[in-house]
Formats: structure tokens, sequence, C-alpha cells
């Protein structure tokens, strides 16, 4: 379900299926344009209730216009809207403007040079520019009351642009890193060609997010709550319009570092919200016991979190007459694009892992969603909590993910692997603060491989296991490359590692980028 706060968007982003689609909308909002990626049927029902952004971009995708039995009339049709085609999207203006799209036998991918013909010069673009191309079809003959704006190197048409109306096409990608000057072609778009006017920016994203949170008016809201940057902007923003509706509960299920408890007792002391800690670590591990498989741990702890919630609303219910309207999450963006797919009606995509979040409510609950960053990336979020005036530490601390070390445990949780990941971890973390590396990573882990390795310690023969260190750099999660650290801060982990934590002969460092690898080892 789409919020109604997404026909104010400026910018609509119809995503045909392209692995780059979530990078325009993060590009524009980059740019200062608010952006929202929907599905061509959303777009369909939008426009046909008379809502129209100020401009629409058609992503680029896998398929082929050959095959794409779409009509588009009813987006063309209008004559003032600006539309920006992407690859695929372009070859959809060629083809519905009547133009010649060829069906591609080898294909153009990777790098390439493209030139701006003259008259149709990019601002702050030089002449020529190297840029990324992902396709085989191509636009042959230019469609009528089109001109070629961009050549490629190779003689092909990279680029196409309506003569009277505000339509540009692009075979390019300019929202991917590796398009030189990529956020300037898109700007040019947006600023000279649409001629919208920049809107997005912090404060304007807490506005919108309380007025997700005033809209609910005066009801009992239970916050799940862990400390972490997400929850912890979510909170305090709705606290301001919700006061003492708003409960918080934070659950420690065991899984837990040292270090976020001891940031929950902080927080506890320093910020106006009502935070309950929950002391669940039995039930969690019961619940865990011989189960080995990622998605069935994480499926677990995603449904004992529920079991937890529901026990806290009844005991609410009973002990102090209060009611829960709403349950509050810091839910972001990507899990919410992760669950649009342009190819099925329900909206369902491959599920990759399943986060503990996100996988609804049961109906027996009666409890609603509220979560008022659905529409963020994360640094968006640390953005807010800066406007919130939060301390730097809290908004920048590392993310932690919900099912926690049960998913740095490869395998079956014992109580034992538990301390050597919680030790491990904290080693890590000392090191981090005192060589000031902290925030030249952007989120560090140690993980537990349940193998056996021979060791030697103290003269004698150790056979015991292994922990893995990951540091990845990143911006939202959803990519990530291995963090280059120095070698004598890794040579101090190791080393603290073996000689401290008991069971554990060997520490190896991670250098899987995502993808391939996920953040996470499970
Ligand atoms: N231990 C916990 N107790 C209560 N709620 C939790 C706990 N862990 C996670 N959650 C809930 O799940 C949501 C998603 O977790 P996630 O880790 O993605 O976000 P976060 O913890 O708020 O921030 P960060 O990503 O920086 O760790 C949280 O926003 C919070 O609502
Ligand atoms: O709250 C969460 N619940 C989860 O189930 C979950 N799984 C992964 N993560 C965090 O998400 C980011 C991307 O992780 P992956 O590359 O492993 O998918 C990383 O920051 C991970 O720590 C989770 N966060
Ligand atoms: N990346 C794309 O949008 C590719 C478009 C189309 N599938 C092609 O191969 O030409
Ligand atoms: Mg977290």
């Amino acid at each position: 379900m789409k919020s109604e706060k997404l026909i104010d968007r400026k910018i609509w982003i119809v995503d045909f299926g392209s692995q780059y689609t979530q990078l325009i909308t993060r590009k524009s909002r980059e740019l200062g344009y608010s952006s929202e990626i929907i599905t061509l049927k959303e777009c369909r029902e939008l426009f046909a209730n008379d809502q129209l952004p100020d401009a629409l971009v058609l992503s680029g995708g896998p398929q082929s216009v050959f095959e794409d039995e779409n009509d588009y009339s009813f987006i063309f049709n209008h004559q003032d809207l600006p539309i920006l085609g992407i690859c695929y999207g372009m070859q959809i203006l060629g083809k519905f403007f009547e133009g010649n799209v060829e069906r591609g036998t080898i294909g153009e991918y990777g790098h390439a040079t493209i030139e701006f013909t003259k008259g149709h010069e990019f601002e702050s673009c030089p002449d020529n520019i190297n840029v990324w191309m992902s396709h085989s079809d191509h636009i042959s003959i230019v469609p009528k009351d089109f001109e070629v704006a961009i050549k490629s190197g190779n003689g092909l048409i990279a680029g196409i642009e309506h003569k009277k109306r505000k339509i540009l096409g692009l075979q390019f990608h300019p929202e991917v890193e590796h398009s030189d000057h990529g956020k300037d072609i898109l700007n040019h778009f947006y600023k000279n060609i649409a001629k919208l006017n920049a809107d997005w920016n912090a404060s304007e994203m807490l506005e919108e997010a309380t007025e997700m949170v005033r809209a609910i008016g005066d009801k009992k809201v239970l916050c799940a709550f862990s400390g972490g940057v997400d929850s912890l902007v979510a909170a305090m923003l709705s606290h301001r319009v919700l006061g003492d509706n708003l409960y918080c509960f934070f659950v420690d299920h065991g899984l837990l570092r040292p270090q976020d408890l001891g940031h929950i007792k902080l927080l506890q002391e320093k910020l106006p919200l009502n935070i309950e800690i929950i002391d669940v670590k039995d039930l969690f591990l019961s619940k865990l016991k011989g189960l080995s498989d990622p998605e069935e741990k994480r499926k677990m702890i995603g449904n004992t979190f529920i079991e937890v919630f529901e026990k806290k609303v009844h005991e609410f219910e009973e002990s102090h007459g209060i009611n829960f309207d709403y349950l509050l999450q810091g839910t972001l963006y990507p899990d919410v694009i992760e669950s649009i797919s342009p190819h099925e009606e329900d909206g369902k995509s491959v599920t990759i892992k399943s986060h503990h979040n996100v996988g609804g409510l049961p109906e027996r609950m009666k409890l609603k969603l509220l979560e008022p960053l659905r529409h963020l990336f994360k640094d968006e979020v640390r953005k807010l909590g800066e406007e919130l005036s939060l301390e730097h530490n809290w908004v920048y601390r590392h993310p932690f993910p919900g099912p926690g070390l049960g998913i740095r445990i490869l395998g079956e949780i014992f109580p034992e692997s538990i301390t050597k990941v919680q030790e491990s971890d904290q080693i890590l973390f000392e090191e981090l603060h005192r060589s000031g590396l902290y925030e030249s990573t952007w989120q560090a882990l140690t993980v537990l491989l349940p193998i056996k390795t021979v060791g030697v310690k103290g003269d004698s023969r150790a056979y015991e296991e292994v922990i893995c260190l990951r540091m990845v750099n990143s911006s939202d999660g959803m990519t990530a490359t291995w963090s280059d650290m120095p070698r004598d801060f890794l040579s101090k982990v190791s080393s603290r590692i073996t000689n401290e934590v008991k069971g554990v002969t060997r520490v190896v460092y991670d250098i899987t980028s995502k993808p391939p690898g996920t953040i996470e080892w499970e």
C-alpha cells in the first residue's frame, strides 16, 4: 500500500525492473528532488484519478519492447508532463513515438563514451564523457519530432530529445556511479528541461515524517525500540507529537552485545522517553534450540518478537487499562522497496533474507503499523537525527540487526557461542574506538564460524573455533564494499581475540563485497 503522501512527490519513477531503479531515487534526492518509485499499475491508477507528478522517469528493465504490449498513451497524452526515459524507458519512447527500435544481437555492456550534439549541451558536462551502458536493443531511427541529443562513441543513438515537449531519452544509465557526470545529467533534466525547483531537505523530511504521526490522532503507541538509529529517530520525532501516549519497549533476547545494553541504559537516563527493557533471554534461547537453518532461525526470532509484544499488549490492557492502537517501528525505504515488484500483481519479490521486522503482524493483534521513516534511506534518517539535535555518536552508531548475534553464530546457537561473539565484538569495538577508526567503516561485526581448526597455544595443540571479522562501507546497506582497514589495527584485534577469547584460535578477515556477499553471514 502506498501512503497518500506519494502524490505530493515531485518525481515518480516507474519501475520496469532495472537493478538500478533504486539509484535513480537516491540520486534525485541527493540533488534535492523528492522522488518515489511506483509500479506501472500504480502509475496508471494515479493518472486515472488525475494525480500527476511534476516529472515522470521511466526506468530501465530486463524485458524488450518487442514483447511489451502496454498502452502508454495514458502517459504520453499529457503534453506538458516532463518525461525522462532511461534505457528501456528510452526504448519505450522510441516505439511509442514511431521511431525504430532494433532488436539487439550483441549488446553494449559496460563503459562507453558519449558526445552531446550541437545545441544539446548539458549543464556542467564536458563534450565527451564516459558512461555506463547495459542494453542490447537500440533506437536506430529517431522518432518524429525528436532529435539526436547524444551519440555514443560507436555511432549509436545514446540520447534523444523532443523538439517541443519536455521529453528526454537516455540509452545509458546516469544513475550509476560508473557514469561520469551522471548526477549532472539528471540535474540537467530536472532543472533545465523539466524546470523543477529542488525541495528535498532535512526539515522537509522531518515535517513529512512528523505529519504521518500527527495523522493518527490521540492514540496509544507501542514502540519497538532497539536504541539503533532508526527506532531512536522514529521514537524521538513521534514523541514530539505523542508525548505520554508513546511507550517504548526494548527486547533483550540474549543475543545482544554488552554495548547494546549499555547504550539502552544511557538512553533511558538521557531521553524524555518512557523505555522499558523486557528480559526474555530464556524464551528466545529455548525457541532457538535445535535450529540451524538461517531462515528458520530468522523466522523464529521474528515470531518470538511478535509473541513478546503481543504479551505486552495484553499485560497493558489487563493491568493498566491501556489499549495500544499502533506499533511504531523504524522501518526504512529499502525494506519497502524490496517488497515492490513490477512483475507480480501482489508485489512479492525474491526473498534473500527474512528481516525480522517486515513479516507483518498477525490479524489477531489488531495493531496498526506506524512507520514514519518508511520513505527514507539510512543516510537520510541520520540527517533527521541531526535535525532533531540528537547526539552525534547515537546518530552515527553502526547498525545492529534485530536478530542480533543470532545471525552471527552460524548454525545452532549455544550459550558458549554467544559468549565468544560477545567477547570478540567487544574487543573489535574497543580497538575501533581506541584507534579513531569507528567512523571510517559503516558497520563492523564478528561472526563465529562453527568449524574447528588446529592451532598452537602456549606450546600445546589447540583445536578450536574461528572468528571472522567483517567491516564494510556502505551508505544504506543495500550494496557494500569491504573496508580496507589498516594492517596494524587488524593485527591488534586478531591477537587480542586469540589471546582473550576462550575457544578461538584463528581470526580471518572477510573481503567480500555486497553483492555477491551480504553484510551479515546468515
Ligand atoms: N531488541 C529490540 N527491541 C525492540 N525492537 C527492536 C529490537 N531490535 C530491532 N527492533 C525493531 O526493529 C526495527 C528494525 O531494526 P533495525 O536494526 O533495522 O533498526 P534500528 O535498530 O532501529 O537501527 P539500526 O539499523 O541502526 O540498528 C527497529 O527500528 C525496531 O523497531
Ligand atoms: O533489523 C534488521 N533485521 C534483520 O533481520 C536484518 N538482517 C540484516 N540486517 C541489517 O541490514 C543490513 C544489510 O544486511 P544484509 O546485507 O546481511 O542483508 C546490515 O546493516 C544488517 O546488519 C538486518 N536488520
Ligand atoms: N537496461 C535496460 O533497460 C535494457 C533494456 C532492454 N532490455 C535491452 O536489452 O536493450
Ligand atoms: Mg538495530
